[in-house]
């Protein structure tokens, strides 16, 4: 699914928090979400899942605008993975997991053989299988982060929109998210902080500073030492390994990072 976001702006009275974003993600694109701490990328994401109503501006899915569609419609088309969405702590893993199946069944019907095939390979393929009958207020931090994501597989939806879905994950658990991400069809949205992270994983990025895009590109047009200073106020070393993938060290303005000297 192609999603285009033209002119977008978002705020609340006396204050525009989201301004001018122009954007443009091609079907099957995986597209990092980067800034600093209240730079407008949950915003603009809760804009784009249509939970927030813009101010001015459009947003296309495949072309059609979306505004005055439902939440069943949306949902039909775009998942979204909120920073810390919480569930109703009576369910279980799998019934958390079930109600990505919401948008496509009746309420008043039971979960069919593909709700319940779906479910369970969402289950799967976030490592959540022996988790499944477990009650959600006895689950850690990264397995609910884990089971949300399964519940936006399970929803099948064209596009993704993820707000720093690896922040409780381990090491482990940021890599295969990311490799899923990153090998998926579907159009993937994701908001990170960990900018090494983004680089290697993303097709493309996009930095947002004060509301706003002010780079879009590969990773290694938008992340120069130049722009994460001027952006971030961090000093950065960025290299490139053999196979072009990005690492990058920080240390904060005039603090200069001991490096191992000789030993012996
Ligand atoms: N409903 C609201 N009322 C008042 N201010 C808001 C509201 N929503 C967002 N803001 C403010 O808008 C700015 C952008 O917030 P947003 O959550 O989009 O940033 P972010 O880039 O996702 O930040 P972070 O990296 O910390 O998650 C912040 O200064 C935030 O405090």
């Amino acid at each position: 699914m192609n999603i285009e976001v033209d002119h977008l702006e978002w705020g609340i009275p006396g204050k525009t928090i989201v301004r001018d974003v122009t954007l443009r993600i091609r079907s099957g694109e995986t597209v990092g979400l980067i800034g600093p701490n209240g730079s407008g990328k949950s915003s603009l994401l809760r804009c784009i899942a249509g939970l927030r109503k813009p101010t001015s501006g459009v947003i296309r899915y495949d072309g059609q605008d979306i505004q005055g569609w439902n939440s069943r419609q949306i949902a039909q088309q775009a998942a979204f993975v909120e920073q810390s969405a919480d569930s109703d702590s009576d369910l279980r893993v799998a019934d958390v997991v079930a109600l990505g199946r919401t948008p496509f069944r009746s309420p008043w019907k039971a979960l069919d053989r593909t709700d319940q095939i779906v479910i369970d390979a969402a289950l799967e393929r976030l490592e959540l299988t022996e988790l499944r009958s477990r009650e959600w207020k006895t689950l850690s931090g990264g397995e609910r982060q884990r089971a949300h994501i399964a519940r936006a597989l399970a929803q099948q939806p064209w596009c993704i929109l993820l707000d720093e879905p690896t922040n409780h994950l381990d090491i482990k658990h940021q890599l295969a998210l990311m490799d899923l991400l990153a090998t998926t069809d579907q159009t993937i949205l994701v908001a990170l902080h960990d900018l090494s992270l983004a680089a290697r994983y993303c097709d493309r990025l996009v930095l947002m500073s004060g509301g706003t895009v002010i780079a879009d590109g590969t990773p290694g047009e938008v992340l120069t030492a130049e722009r994460l200073r001027n952006v971030f106020d961090v000093e950065a070393h960025i290299t490139s390994d053999p196979l072009g993938n990005l690492t990058i060290s920080y240390s904060r303005p005039g603090v200069t990072i001991a490096t191992p000297g000789p030993t012996g």
